[in-house]
């Protein structure tokens, strides 16, 4: 589903990927890790399209995130490490994500409730005016509503408490069949149970790579 080939990205004079190949394929839960600036965030990116890569490829599903764009993105559910500074009020981001993504809104509201997150109190409120526990809660319910065959999250359970946290990796185990999954995340032993595979990363390369 995911092929990176020889991926080199440079910041100026600093290699933040340094000629990083692997593959993720379907039925796959990852762990991503290493060490702050190792290069996480950047490959992820790249896998999403931010970013022209100094040397090498990335292909989702045979496609090019940086020429077809809006195909890769709809492959893809991705919950960023810091949330969005959106506007929107929740009930016209629920509506804008439902149209432009073609998220079934009862799906975002179920999984918002799944999540303990009571949208109906907050229909009218900014999204950037929730805090930062409730808006992680309300991108992972439209990143599970939106039924992609790739999810993948950059430490997305900073903002959560302990019984969040249960909440979300329950959900997730529920629905990971058949898809990749990738996780970005410091904390190993909460994610031990739902992955089948841990990459190390440090210094913009990938150093150890274990399925199992
Ligand atoms: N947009 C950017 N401009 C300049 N340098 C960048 C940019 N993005 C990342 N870098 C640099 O690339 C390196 C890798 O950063 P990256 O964010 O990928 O690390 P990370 O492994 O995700 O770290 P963390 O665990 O702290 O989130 C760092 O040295 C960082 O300063």
């Amino acid at each position: 589903m995911i092929k990176i080939e020889n991926l080199t990205k440079k910041f100026g004079s600093h290699v933040s990927l340094d000629s990083v190949n692997c593959e993720f394929n379907k039925n796959e839960s990852i762990a991503l890790m290493g060490a702050n600036g190792a290069g996480k965030t950047t490959l992820i990116r790249s896998i999403l399209g931010y970013y022209h890569a100094d040397a090498g490829s990335v292909s989702i599903n045979g496609l090019d995130p940086i020429k077809q764009r809006v195909e890769v993105l709809k492959e893809i559910s991705f919950v960023p490490q810091l949330p969005p500074p959106i506007k929107l009020n929740i009930e016209e981001l629920i509506h804008y994500i439902s149209v432009s993504a073609e998220v079934d809104e009862d799906k975002i509201m179920h999984y918002a409730n799944e999540m303990k997150l009571d949208l109906a109190a907050n229909m009218k409120k900014s999204f950037f005016k929730l805090s930062g526990g409730m808006k992680q809660k309300l991108l992972i319910a439209i990143s599970i509503a939106k039924r992609s065959d790739i999810i993948i999250y950059d430490e997305p359970t900073a903002n959560l408490d302990p019984k969040a946290r249960d909440d979300f990796y329950r959900l997730l185990k529920q629905n990971e069949d058949e898809k990749v999954l990738l996780f970005v995340t410091h904390r190993l032993e909460e994610v031990k149970d739902l992955v089948n595979r841990q990459i190390y990363m440090d210094l913009g390369k990938v150093v150890s790579d274990e399925k199992f």
